[in-house]
């Protein structure tokens, strides 16, 4: 990139807001590589996910409130995995520069950076159309990270928060028909807003779920979809699984109770996605404990199943008997006839 591109980086990224000190790193953004230390007793825990324009978010994004969602949605990562962030790179293709979308970019990601102490090592800046690449880093102690495959049959299954706020906000970001904003309160549409763009990663709750939870992941694609990760890794060693969802049990916000209809609500609550939630499952034996520590932190934790030993997931309504959920999650590649 010819702006500058270096002005730019040291404008923008290289800048104390986003890089600043925590133990672990060494040396950020400026030379070839960044260093990392990793605590005694510790393992290194990495991800990355990309967001693409009008994949990911719509392309009338605010850059600040991209920037948030980019970096909240790899946190969530290192959150399922019990992982407390250490640092991040960024690969960012832009199609232009433009210096009030970087400056809010830059803004919408130092606050979020300050907030999980999740410092920038460094990246890579390119010109392309819109995507943003975000690796994240983190550690966790030996032997503690949650992983998916460790669920059993009895084990419950708890999500935090609420789940489908994300996915009903999506057709009024997207301008879909049927969707007017006007319809909604201030206070409504600022509420679905934040539910896309500033999902909160649920980093203490996974830090305090370790040595509870037997298996986790966090909930991009939709619960159905998500938890099944869990079941099909778990089965290596239990044998086939399954899961029996309670539907009057799936946690909904006040606004999502409002909005939802019949006919609707399991495909958005099981299937919508972009919830950022964590989905773990729980020995019997530690549940209770489990509930204490999430509950200590203030955030809901709610029992929406159970695992079981019989493939497929199942959803039972009130007073009903479990049917099998016909529900697959977001697929980029699903629909396309790949050869
Ligand atoms: N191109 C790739 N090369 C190597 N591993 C990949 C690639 N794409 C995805 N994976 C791996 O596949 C697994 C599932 O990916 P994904 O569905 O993106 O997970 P998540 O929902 O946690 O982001 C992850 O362990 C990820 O690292
Ligand atoms: C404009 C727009 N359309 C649709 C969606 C819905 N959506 C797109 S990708 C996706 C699933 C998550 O994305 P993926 O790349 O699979 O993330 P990962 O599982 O790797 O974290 C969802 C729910 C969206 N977030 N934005
Ligand atoms: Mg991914």
């Amino acid at each position: 990139m010819a702006l500058a591109e270096f002005e730019l980086i040291r404008q923008y990224f290289a800048t104390p807001a986003l890089t600043f000190s925590r133990p672990g790193v060494v040396l950020g953004p400026g030379d070839d590589c960044a260093l990392l230390q990793v605590p005694d007793g510790h393992v290194l825990a990495m991800s990355i996910d990309t967001l693409n324009d009008g994949v990911h978010f719509p392309s009338d994004a605010d850059a600040e409130a991209l920037a948030q969602r980019s970096l909240r949605v790899n946190l969530s990562d290192l959150a399922a995995m019990a992982a407390e962030p250490l640092g991040f790179t960024l690969a960012l293709s832009l199609p232009k520069v433009s210096e009030s979308w970087l400056q809010g970019f830059s803004q919408g990601l130092a606050a979020c950076a300050s907030q999980y102490q999740c410092s920038l090592l460094g990246g890579d800046t390119t010109r392309g159309p819109l995507a943003i690449t975000i690796q994240v880093h983190g550690t966790v102690p030996i032997g503690a990270a949650l992983r998916r495959s460790g669920a059993r049959p009895g084990d419950a299954i708890y999500v935090t928060g609420t789940l489908g706020d994300a996915a009903l906000a999506l057709p009024y970001l997207t301008h879909k028909p049927g969707h007017d904003v006007a319809n909604l309160s201030a206070d409504e549409w600022a509420f679905l807003q934040a539910a896309f763009y500033q999902p909160e990663p649920r980093t203490q709750a996974g830090m305090a779920l370790r040595g509870l939870a037997s298996a986790a992941i966090d909930i991009s694609d939709g619960l159905a979809s998500d938890l099944n990760h869990i079941l099909q890794a778990s089965a290596a060693e239990s044998g086939a699984l399954g899961a029996i969802i309670e539907s009057s049990q799936l946690p909904v916000s006040d606004l999502a109770a409002k909005l939802l209809t019949d006919q609707g609500r399991l495909s958005v609550l099981l299937g919508g996605g972009d919830d950022y939630e964590l989905c773990v499952t729980v020995p019997p034996q530690c549940e209770a404990q489990a509930q204490a520590a999430i509950s200590a932190l203030g955030l809901r934790f709610t029992r929406v199943g159970e695992v079981v030993s019989a493939s497929g997931i199942m959803v039972r309504e009130a007073g009903g008997a479990p049917r099998p959920l016909q529900l697959s999650g977001y697929r980029h590649f699903g629909d396309e006839g790949d050869e």
